[in-house]
């Protein structure tokens, strides 16, 4: 019987541990991944104290006048750094070519922040996904506050890979080598309180799977949450569990597994409307991505079946995926 709900996954004994713990643990995140494709972790190690910081200059740039937020609006939409607008998105259209209502958030989103080898980041194969950051002026502490954090991230998703590794009956460190050069992207989202009943179709985040290797999000209790679709085809709420992050793996990752593990579609879904007024929402959301050169190729041990996939770089799949969701 497949797992129908988001499991909670300790993951201290795998960072600590010995070998016995550290397989315990890439057990358990295997069997997550396999049947629901999400999971919440704890004993992550991340500070909460970051987090704070994170939401109050996240919320501090939403409650900008719109001008300022404009000032560093996504300036194309093969980039993915900037000011992105409500409506401006529809990521259900990454599954469904028909999906066309705007999401109801606003976003901001960066890329790497620190210097990889500049020919590597210039190399035409690096397409778009080493263009600068946009920071906005204000608030001050925001440029600083992101980078800490996306670095964290980077270093979480590191042993992450690591478990999934493991997991996956491979070596530890096999996937290393594949995201030492991550072309990750943060990104806050603001889903505001609504006042207004949405037309019909449209929600906060439409029905879609993540692109890439691996999610962490940390959100809040709002009326109006995220859901995923689960193995009986039923939308389950997942929990809120404090100071944990809810992790999900992405289409590149279910490609690299031959599919053996699943990437859940999942939505953000509106607030009832007598609990519209209470419900802004802010999503802290890092998509980890290999290398841009990684070259995803269907692992033949996964399944033991013939690759249902020819293989692609982690670049190119990236780019085709979001640029299919950006709204003129
Ligand atoms: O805000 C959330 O809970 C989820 C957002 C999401 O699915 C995404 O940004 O891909
Ligand atoms: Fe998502």
């Amino acid at each position: 019987m497949p797992l129908l709900h988001v499991p909670i996954i300790d993951i201290e004994p795998f960072l600590q541990g010995d070998d016995r713990a550290k397989r315990a643990v890439a057990a358990e995140v295997d069997r997550a991944c396999r049947d629901i494709g999400f999971l919440i972790i704890s004993g992550h190690g991340v500070a909460p104290e970051l987090l704070a910081r994170m939401r109050a200059v996240s919320n501090a740039f939403f409650d900008l006048p719109m001008p300022d937020k404009l000032r560093v609006a996504q300036p194309a939409k093969d980039v993915t750094r900037g000011y992105i607008g409500i409506e401006q998105e529809s990521v259900g259209r990454s599954r469904d070519a028909t999906a066309t209502a705007g999401d109801l958030n606003e976003s901001l989103m960066i890329g790497p922040v620190d210097a990889v080898d500049p020919a590597y980041a210039a190399a035409p194969a690096a397409g778009k996904h080493f263009a600068p950051n946009l920071w906005p002026e204000a608030p001050a502490e925001l440029r600083d506050t992101f980078s800490t954090y996306y670095r964290e991230m980077g270093q979480l998703a590191t042993q992450l890979m690591r478990i999934f590794a493991l997991g996956l009956g491979l070596d530890e460190h096999h996937f290393d080598t594949s995201v030492d050069k991550h072309i990750s992207r943060l990104r806050v989202r603001n889903y505001p309180a609504q006042s207004e009943t949405p037309v019909p179709g449209q929600i906060r985040a439409g029905a879609h799977s993540d692109y890439g290797s691996l999610t962490i999000l940390a959100t809040e209790d709002k009326p109006g949450g995220l859901q995923v679709f689960n193995a009986a085809g039923e939308w389950v709420d997942v929990p809120i569990v404090p100071d944990c992050f809810i992790i999900n793996i992405g289409d590149l990752m279910a490609r690299w597994t031959n599919d053996a593990w699943v990437s859940t579609l999942h939505r953000v879904v509106n607030p009832p409307a007598d609990a519209g007024a209470a419900s802004r929402r802010l999503s802290v959301v890092f998509f980890h991505n290999p290398n841009y050169d990684a070259e995803i190729r269907c692992i033949p041990t996964c399944t033991g079946d013939a690759p249902k996939y020819p293989a692609t770089t982690s670049g190119e799949h990236l780019r085709t995926l979001f640029v299919a969701t950006q709204n003129a």
